[in-house]
């Protein structure tokens, strides 16, 4: 094989991907990819960020998969080269294309994934903070269900280390945590350039370390992480029964918190709803600020939609935006996938883009196979499991038999819907936000400890996924 082959190899590869994306899809996800080898039937590609590499397996895994196979055979591997550290070129190699939507990646590191020696730590220009500048505070809409957290991340981008720290964000997929996180992130570097920010997934957070230890690298990493100033891990509950990931990062939020430097962190639940975590890191998740980031309500939904086509520079009428606004109410990537939808069948079928195309696509895209669980099925099973009349668990009464169903009931509403703590306590008892919040916590502590306890909830969640 002649020394350029893996170039020949990718520039075939990317005819394949340029005929199957969208013009500024291929610009920024495909044109910045550097191809560095092939060997052992791998072809390995160079990309500028952990979020690059996320992005690509997300979004492009069957394609890169198809692409590869249809130009160098099958079974070819793609091997992913992160740049972590400019000054070092320190790379991280992640294996892709295993990885399906059911399954997470299988990761594999092969040499080199070490954070830098902080003897050599790069100035804080050199240091690639990994944020997505498409994410930031400009083109991140405000809405009812995200305006008390984007509010008290721009108070933390203004000041930080001196208002919230950390700066817990959770709430469920797609609703903007990553988005937000990135705009804090980018905004302090804006004003503070001399600031080492850092965003790094849980997931990759959890590679590296496993991979210091392997590589007797683990000091270095330690060293690395208390270099930052600004801590930014997204998606926090993968950490979730890796006791020794957890304990590390136990040290360096410590080391951070009592330096002055601030963190940030998201989850997909609650800190109270965290199971599998060490309860001296559920604490210090609260020292801070922990705020929610809700579903977006019809209103957001419609903004977020005028804002998307705007900067498209689409051209789709007031009554689809309606009609998609009303009917696709999951989160906000949802929303976005069903704008390129319609765009792509646009562009396919030579068609408008009119209220019959977006009913059609809209049907396929949105489940309605199940109902989702509400509140008012779960009060009713819970009630009816433990043999008491529904209305007893919205009275004042505090006997210990209702004062347990209620937090069943509220324990269950948080973990099965999407209903915020306010909303639930609301329609439980007529409860505020920390009395659901403690709930939860009594009956996840006991849940662990009392067998019997969890079987009544198991059966009591198996009667609801029946329903
Ligand atoms: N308020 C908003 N304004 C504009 N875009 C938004 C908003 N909220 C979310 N988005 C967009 O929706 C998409 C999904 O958001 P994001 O990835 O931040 O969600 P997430 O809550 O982190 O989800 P997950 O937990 O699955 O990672 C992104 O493209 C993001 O830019």
């Amino acid at each position: 094989m002649i020394e350029n082959d893996h170039v020949v190899l990718w520039n075939r590869c990317l005819n394949i991907i340029r005929d199957n994306v969208p013009d500024t899809t291929y610009k920024t996800w495909f044109e910045p990819i550097v191809p560095l080898k092939y060997e052992d039937h791998a072809l390995t590609i160079g990309v500028p960020s952990p979020f690059f590499y996320e992005f690509l397996e997300e979004k492009f895994v069957d394609l890169l998969r198809a692409a590869l196979y249809k130009e160098i055979g099958e079974g070819t591997q793609l091997m992913y080269c992160i740049l972590t550290d400019k000054t070092n070129h320190i790379t991280v190699n992640i294996e892709g294309t295993k990885r399906s939507s059911a399954l997470p990646a299988q990761t594999v590191i092969k040499d080199g994934n070490k954070a830098p020696n902080p003897m050599q730590a790069p100035a804080p220009q050199d240091l690639d903070p990994h944020l997505n500048p498409n994410y930031n505070f400009e083109n991140f809409i405000k809405g009812n269900s995200n305006e008390f957290s984007r509010t008290v991340g721009e108070t933390v981008a203004k000041n930080p280390a001196r208002t919230f720290n950390p700066l817990f964000l959770y709430g469920p997929s797609g609703v903007g945590k990553t988005h937000l996180i990135n705009a804090i992130g980018t905004r302090i570097k804006e004003l503070y350039p001399e600031k080492r920010v850092l965003y790094v997934s849980a997931h990759l957070f959890q590679v590296q370390y496993t991979d210091s230890v392997r590589t007797n690298h683990f000091n270095d990493f330690i060293s690395f992480y208390q270099t930052i100033d600004v801590l930014i891990i997204d998606d926090i509950q993968e950490f979730a029964g890796v006791t020794k990931t957890q304990n590390t990062f136990f040290h360096i939020f410590n080391h951070l918190h009592q330096n002055g430097k601030q963190l940030i962190l998201t989850s997909d639940r609650a800190p109270v709803m965290l199971q599998g975590m060490e309860e001296r890191l559920l604490t210090r998740f609260k020292w801070g600020l922990v705020a929610e980031l809700e579903k977006p309500d019809v209103e957001l939904r419609k903004n977020i939609l005028r804002n998307k086509i705007r900067r498209d520079g689409l051209n789709i009428p007031e009554s689809v935006i309606n009609y998609i606004a009303e009917n696709v109410n999951e989160s906000v990537r949802e929303l976005e996938g069903i704008i390129n939808s319609l765009l792509a069948q646009s562009i396919i079928f030579k068609r408008d883009v009119d209220i019959d195309l977006a009913e059609r696509i809209v049907r396929k895209a949105v489940r309605c196979e199940s109902k989702p669980i509400t509140i008012e099925d779960i009060i009713a099973k819970v009630c009816s499991h433990y043999e008491i009349e529904e209305s007893a668990i919205h009275t004042k009464t505090r006997k210990r038999e209702v004062v347990q169903v209620r937090q069943v009931a509220m324990f269950l509403a948080k973990k099965h819907t999407d209903a915020s703590s306010s909303k639930i306590g609301q329609l439980i008892g007529n409860k505020d936000h920390a009395t659901v919040l403690h709930a939860c916590k009594i009956v996840k502590d006991q849940v662990e400890v009392d067998k019997s306890f969890k079987a009544d909830i198991e059966e009591i969640e198996a009667l609801l996924r029946r329903k």
